[in-house]
Formats: C-alpha cells, structure tokens, sequence
C-alpha cells in the first residue's frame, strides 16, 4: 500500500478548510468541480461518449491516486465518471485534495 506522499503527506492533523476557502480555492479548479454542502468534499463529474471511456477515467483516477497514496472515491457508468475527493484521515477538504483535483484536471486538459 503506498503511504500518502503529496504535500508531505496527510494525517489526523492535516488542517481542514473552512468553507469559505474552499470555495477560494474551487476557483484555481476546472469549473465543473462543486464543493458539497458540507464543505468536506469536492466532486467532478466528466460526461464521457459511452462506457469504455468512462473506464479510462476511472483507470487514470485510480492510476494517480496509487502514485500519490491519496484516493478518491471514484463512480462511474455509461456515459460519466465522477470523482470525489475528502481527506478521510482528517476529516475533510484539505490541500492535498485541492492538489490532487488540480492535477486530475492537468491529465484531462
Ligand atoms: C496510510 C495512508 O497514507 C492513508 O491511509 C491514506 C490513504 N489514502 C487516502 N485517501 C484519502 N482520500 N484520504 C486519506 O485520508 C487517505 N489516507
């Protein structure tokens, strides 16, 4: 199992944002990332043309979560993938997820 290595790692005392810098932060983001109600996780639904390449997404997801130890939650079907990313060790939106989002959004560009 790789151990989380962006941002020199995170762990229970990984500092959560507030709301308000999340949405600071959303805006360095590709436009279609939204920021839950709660301000814990962001989430980026892609529409895709069919089913392969919604698997593509997720393989490219899961490709990069495993280089950095730092994983989404990834669904996805005909049509879409949605990733969705939270700091589970601490608790909510961090750095690190924002880091992770920019570069997701770097392969796609
Ligand atoms: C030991 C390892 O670094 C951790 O358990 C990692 C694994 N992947 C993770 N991914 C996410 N999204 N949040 C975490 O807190 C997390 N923790």
């Amino acid at each position: 199992m790789t151990t989380c290595n962006i941002g020199g790692g995170c762990s229970p005392d990984t500092p959560t944002m507030s709301r308000h810098d999340a949405q600071a932060q959303l805006k360095t983001l590709h436009a279609d990332w939204q920021l839950s109600e709660d301000g814990s996780t962001i989430t980026r639904r892609i529409a895709v043309k069919g089913f392969a390449k919604a698997v593509y997404h997720a393989n490219l997801a899961a490709w990069m979560a495993d280089r950095h130890g730092h994983h989404p939650d990834v669904a996805f079907g005909w049509g879409y993938c949605a990733l969705s990313y939270t700091t589970h060790e601490a608790g909510g939106l961090t750095e690190i997820d924002i880091a992770c989002a920019k570069e997701f959004d770097g392969l796609l560009a």
